[in-house]
C-alpha cells in the first residue's frame, strides 16, 4: 500500500511475519518525524537499531526485566492488588456496581511508577497524578501521529499536534531533575508502555470472565483446589494454574493489545517476501490480529475456548508466530515477563476474591487507539465469594 510518501506492506501470515520480525532484511525502525518530537527517538522502542539501542536495551534487561528484579517486585504487586480489591468493595457499596477500568488503570500506573522510580512517594502524590495525565496525553498524541505520519500534511492539524508534543516533552523533562535526556526517555517509556497494555489486557480478561460464567467457575475451582480458601496466591503458584494461563493466552489471541505489533520494521535492502519484491525503505507491519483470527490456523477462531491451549500448549513469547502478542525477534517486548507476572497474579487474586456477574449485557466491541481497547468500559457486579 502507498500511504502518502510511505510504502507499507502488511503481513497476515506466520511465515512472512517471521521473515519481517526475525529476518535480517527488516532490521530497522521507520524513523518518523513524530518520534523525534516526543523525544522518543532516545527510547528503546523508537531508537533505530544500532549501538545506542543495543546499549539501552541491555541496561534495561539487566536492571528492569531480570527474573530477580521481577520477583523482587512481587510485594508491590500484592499490595497494589490488595488496594484494587478494596476499591472494588467500595464501588460495590457506594454505586452498587463496578466499573473496573479506572481501578485497573490506577493500579497499573502506581505499579509502573513504583517499579521504575522505586518510590511509593512518586506513585501516590501529585507528581504521580501529573505523570498519569502526561501518559494519557502521550497516548492521544501518538494515536493522532499514527495517521499524520501516513497522510499528507493538512489532513489533520499536524502543526497543532506538533506543538502539543513539544510542550509535552518539556513537561516530562521538567517533572524530574534528571539531567540525562536518555535516562528520562527510557524511564518515561517504561511507564508509558507498561501501564496501558497491562490494564487493557486485564479488562478484557475480566470481561470474558463475566460473559463466560462456566469458564469463570472452572478457573475459580482450579484456584481454590490449589490454594485453599484463606491462602494468599503468590507468583510461584501461577505455574500450577494451567487453566488460568490458558485463559490469558486465549484473551491475548482474541484481543491482542498491540494488534499490529505496535511498531513497524523497515527494510534495509531489497528483498523478496513470499515471491513479492519489496524494495529497500519499505515499512513492514505484522497484523497479529488477523493471524490470531485466521480459520486456516485456528479451529473455530471466534470462539473463546481456553481449552485449545490445554490441548496444544505453546509459548506466546515470540517463538511461534501463530500467536506472538509480544512480537518476536530482536525487537520483541522486553517487558513481557513483567507484564505477564502482573496480569496472572492480579487476575488470579481478583477471581479468587469475587464472583464477577453481568449487571448488563457486556459489549465486546473493540476500539483501536494506541492499543486495542474495549470500546465500552466493562460494568458488572462483584460478589464476595
Ligand atoms: C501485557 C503486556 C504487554 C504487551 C501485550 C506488550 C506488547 C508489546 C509489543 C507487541 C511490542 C512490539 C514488539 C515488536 O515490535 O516485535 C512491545 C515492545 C516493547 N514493550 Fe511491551 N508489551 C507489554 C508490556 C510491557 C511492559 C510492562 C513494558 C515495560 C515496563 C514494556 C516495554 C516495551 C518496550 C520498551 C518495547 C520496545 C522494544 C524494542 O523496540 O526494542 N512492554 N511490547
Amino acid at each position: 500500500i502507498s500511504l502518502g510518501s510511505t510504502r507499507v506492506i502488511v503481513s497476515s501470515h506466520p511465515e512472512t511475519a517471521k521473515e519481517i520480525l526475525c529476518g535480517s532484511a527488516f532490521s530497522d525502525r521507520p524513523i518518523k518525524e513524530s518520534t523525534h518530537l516526543l523525544m522518543f527517538d532516545r527510547a528503546i522502542g523508537f531508537a533505530p537499531s544500532g549501538e545506542y539501542w543495543r546499549h539501552i536495551r541491555k541496561i534495561a534487561s539487566y536492571h528492569m526485566f531480570s527474573p530477580r528484579r521481577i520477583s523482587s517486585l512481587e510485594g508491590l504487586r500484592q499490595s497494589i492488588v490488595d488496594n484494587m480489591i478494596g476499591e472494588v468493595w467500595m464501588e460495590m457499596n457506594e454505586r452498587g456496581f463496578v466499573e473496573l477500568r479506572g481501578i485497573l488503570q490506577k493500579g497499573s500506573l502506581n505499579n509502573m511508577l513504583e517499579s521504575v522510580f522505586g518510590s511509593s512517594d512518586f506513585g501516590l502524590n501529585n507528581r504521580g497524578y501529573e505523570l498519569g495525565l502526561m501518559v494519557k496525553e502521550g497516548y492521544e498524541l501518538i494515536g493522532e501521529f499514527n495517521w499524520a505520519d501516513y497522510f499528507p500534511l493538512g489532513f489533520l492539524d499536524f502543526y497543532g499536534v506538533k506543538r502539543r508534543c513539544n510542550k509535552l516533552a518539556t513537561r516530562v523533562n521538567g517533572l524530574d531533575q534528571l539531567s540525562d535526556a536518555d535516562m528520562v526517555a527510557v524511564l518515561w517509556e517504561m511507564v508509558f508502555r507498561g501501564i496501558d497494555n497491562v490494564a487493557i489486557l486485564l479488562e478484557w480478561i475480566m470481561a470474558r470472565m463475566v460473559v463466560h460464567q462456566d469458564i469463570q467457575k472452572k478457573v475459580q475451582h482450579e484456584i481454590d483446589m490449589f490454594t485453599g480458601p484463606n491462602i494468599q496466591i503468590h507468583d510461584s503458584d501461577i505455574a500450577n494454574l494451567p487453566y488460568l494461563q490458558a485463559i490469558v493466552k486465549e484473551v491475548l489471541r482474541l484481543h491482542p493489545p498491540g494488534p499490529l505489533l505496535s511498531w513497524a520494521r523497515l527494510s534495509t535492502h531489497d528483498v523478496f517476501l513470499d515471491k513479492c519484491f519489496i524494495p529497500a525503505g519499505t515499512t513492514a507491519m505484522v497484523n497479529m490480529w488477523a493471524i490470531a483470527h485466521d480459520p486456516s490456523i485456528w479451529l473455530d477462531p471466534w470462539a473463546f475456548r481456553p481449552e485449545r491451549f490445554i490441548e496444544e500448549d505453546f509459548s506466546v513469547l515470540g517463538s511461534d508466530l501463530r500467536l506472538a502478542p509480544f512480537g518476536s525477534g530482536r525487537r520483541v517486548c522486553p517487558g513481557k515477563a513483567m507484564g505477564l507476572a502482573t496480569v496472572h497474579l492480579w487476575a488470579a487474586r481478583l477471581l479468587k476474591q469475587f464472583k464477577w456477574v453481568p449487571s448488563q449485557p457486556v459489549d465486546l466491541g473493540e476500539c483501536l487507539k494506541f492499543s486495542l481497547e474495549m470500546k465500552k468500559p466493562l460494568v458488572c457486579y462483584a460478589v464476595t465469594r
